[in-house]
């Protein structure tokens, strides 16, 4: 498989915009490097008296030319890099999230959210910074050194002088090989600790209004300094790792400047060279400490950047665990049935199944409650009909078609499926109804909503369907939340429904409307009923019971109970709770 290269390929597409950004800053370069020759020979012709005020004049205005001409050209190069930085940072993010949406259910049961965001965040931003920076200098640095270089050996500067004068600079290349990989193996520990820190953060704050009913709030906050606790650990080890690289480089540069001066300055006296080389030599060893201290710190960014990089290339090369086969097909379920033959599931990573040889065919139109105590496998019998998780082949079908030949899309378009925990998210309560198409009318809005009994409570609010959920839908009851998805799931009229114990919040009385009212819109439509209270399935065609991941009992209602099982235990049960709750 090839590896993701993020960044190469970002760079590839915009090369031709890196070009001219590179020859603008080279160009703004190679002309500065001219200065420290222009004013050797100012020195030259001043020692010799030959200076005269055209000549001060001249030397002025060429002066000023290498200025204009040095800000103009690398304003504009440096313009283009930051601009493309900027939109590396876009094109990344926006390619990381158009990867998290083709990521399985499994994959964010691994992942936190918050770790997610710091890759979209932290990473991408260390990255940005690298690039737009680092081009930056890179381009500025090296190319200013090696103009400096060029101008020296052909100017009238001894070559074993030049050498000389070079020489402490040669370490620089070893201390980069020697720190790089330390510095980089240090930035992932710090990217790391951060990503973790802003999933405890997620949780914290997820589980704020849980913790406030504990008053535990002090727990909070010492799980969360311990991730703060961890990045600062990191971070100092980093910082004191590259603040000594970053200031050997310039240790070196200065080590330069001192041979120049003590070298140069003997030959001088000696008359060797002249004044004017000796001045331009030191303008020359001077001009390369600022871009060398650069290359030093680009360097110790662009190892962080690219442990940051290997984060999301990492990330970018997973691969969702539901894929469709090539000859995924698309199907139409209204008049197909389900089948499920021989299904035994464990969860990826888990030895122990959840699920043992559930059999059942339910007939298209006909609907099939599932009933059982908490944690017998019932969610998880939904998840694989909706491939949320695979199921292994040939276990279940719809139709004549194994669900795995089918297209995703042709699947989840046609199932409705209303969880417990309808997720509402911050926007009206008309768009989270028409979720599944955002351009429904108003009218199929309000008779979905009017048959999930959620148009009542709507009407109260002050903008009616305009109204605005917050974060969650926290301005709604946990009732509410679960009537509006289910008109959210009731508007798709989709052949296939699943309502996984999706009136669990409602009243008795509020159940019975809404059950009411869904036999007869979905009259000839297949639907799944997944309850914990049998008042919300009695009513099916047929009932499986689950107990441990297995089908321990099947019929109606009627036959249920006259079998004197699970089924009828847990019936006496509710109703026992149900008359003791209910003052006679
Ligand atoms: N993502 C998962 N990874 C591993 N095990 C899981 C996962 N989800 C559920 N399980 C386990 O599978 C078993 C069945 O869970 P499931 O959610 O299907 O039960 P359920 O009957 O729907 O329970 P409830 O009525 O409480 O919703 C449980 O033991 C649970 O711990």
């Amino acid at each position: 498989m090839k590896a993701t290269r993020l960044l190469t390929d970002y760079v590839l597409s915009k090369w031709p915009i890196y070009i001219v950004a590179a020859l603008s800053i080279s160009c703004g370069n190679i002309i500065q490097s001219y200065y420290p020759k222009l004013l050797g020979l100012f020195t030259d012709q001043l020692q010799q008296g030959e200076l005269t005020k055209t000549l001060i004049i001249d030397y002025s205005l060429e002066l000023l030319g290498i200025g204009v001409s040095f800000g103009l050209l690398t304003a504009v190069g440096q313009y283009l890099i930051m601009r493309m930085g900027r939109r590396f940072e876009y094109v990344a993010r926006k390619r990381l999230f158009d990867h998290f949406t083709t990521l399985s259910a499994e994959f964010y049961s691994k992942h936190g959210v918050g770790k997610l965001l710091s890759y979209v965040m932290n990473d991408v931003t260390a990255i940005r910074e690298s690039i737009s920076m680092g081009f930056n200098h890179i381009i500025n640095s090296t190319i200013l050194i090696l103009s400096v270089v060029v101008t020296m050996l052909f100017s009238s500067i001894p070559f074993y002088l030049i050498i000389c004068c070079v020489f402490p600079l040669l370490f620089i290349p070893y201390l980069v090989v020697r720190f790089r990989p330390v510095i980089k193996k240090r930035s992932l520990l710090v990217q790391e600790s951060l990503g973790k820190m802003t999933e405890s953060a997620e949780e914290q704050f997820g589980g704020i209004r849980v913790a406030k009913t504990f008053a535990v709030e002090p727990i909070m906050i010492a799980r969360f300094g311990e991730t703060v606790d961890r990045i600062r650990d990191h971070q100092l080890r980093l910082v004191r790792l590259s603040s000594l690289f970053e200031a050997m480089i310039p240790f070196l540069g200065a080590f330069s400047l001192i041979v120049t001066i003590a070298f140069g300055g003997y030959l001088t006296i000696h008359q060797q060279i002249s004044l004017g080389n000796f001045v331009a030599l030191t303008l020359y060893i001077r001009m390369m400490v600022n871009p060398l201290q650069q290359i030093g710190r680009v360097i110790n960014t662009m190892q962080r950047s690219r442990a940051s990089l290997e984060r999301i290339n990492h990330l970018l090369d997973m691969k969702s665990d539901i894929v469709e086969i090539e000859q995924a097909v698309s199907s139409d379920f209204n008049s197909s049935g389900i089948q499920v033959r021989g299904l035994s599931f464990a969860y990826p990573g888990e030895e122990d199944e959840v699920l043992h040889n559930i059999s059942f065919s339910l007939q298209a139109g006909k609907s099939l409650g599932i009933v059982g105590k908490t944690g017998s496998g019932k969610s998880t019998l939904v998840k694989l009909l909706l491939r949320i998780y695979d199921p292994p082949a040939g276990t279940v079908w719809i139709g004549d078609t194994d669900i795995r030949e089918l297209t995703l899309e042709s699947l989840r378009t046609q199932i409705a499926y209303v969880p417990q925990e309808g997720f509402l998210f911050s926007t009206t309560i008309r768009d989270n109804i028409a979720f599944f198409r955002r351009s429904s009318s108003l009218d199929l809005v309000e008779k979905a909503a009017r048959q999930a009994q959620i148009s009542s409570s709507i009407a109260l609010f002050p903008d009616k369907f305009e109204t605005k959920l917050g974060e969650r839908g926290v301005t709604l009851s946990g009732g509410q939340r679960q009537r509006t998805s289910l008109a959210r799931g009731l508007i798709k009229e989709s052949p296939i429904m699943i309502l996984d114990d999706s009136v669990s919040a409602v009243d008795s009385v509020t159940e019975k409307s809404i059950i009411d009212t869904m036999r007869r819109v979905r009259a000839q439509k297949t639907t799944i009923w997944i309850a914990h209270r049998i008042s919300a399935i009695k009513h099916v065609d047929e009932i499986i019971v689950l107990d441990q991941g297995r089908i321990v009992e099947r019929g109606s209602h009627r036959e249920l109970v006259q079998q004197k099982g699970l089924y009828a235990k847990l019936l006496a049960i509710q109703e026992e709770g149900s008359s003791i709750a209910e003052p006679t």
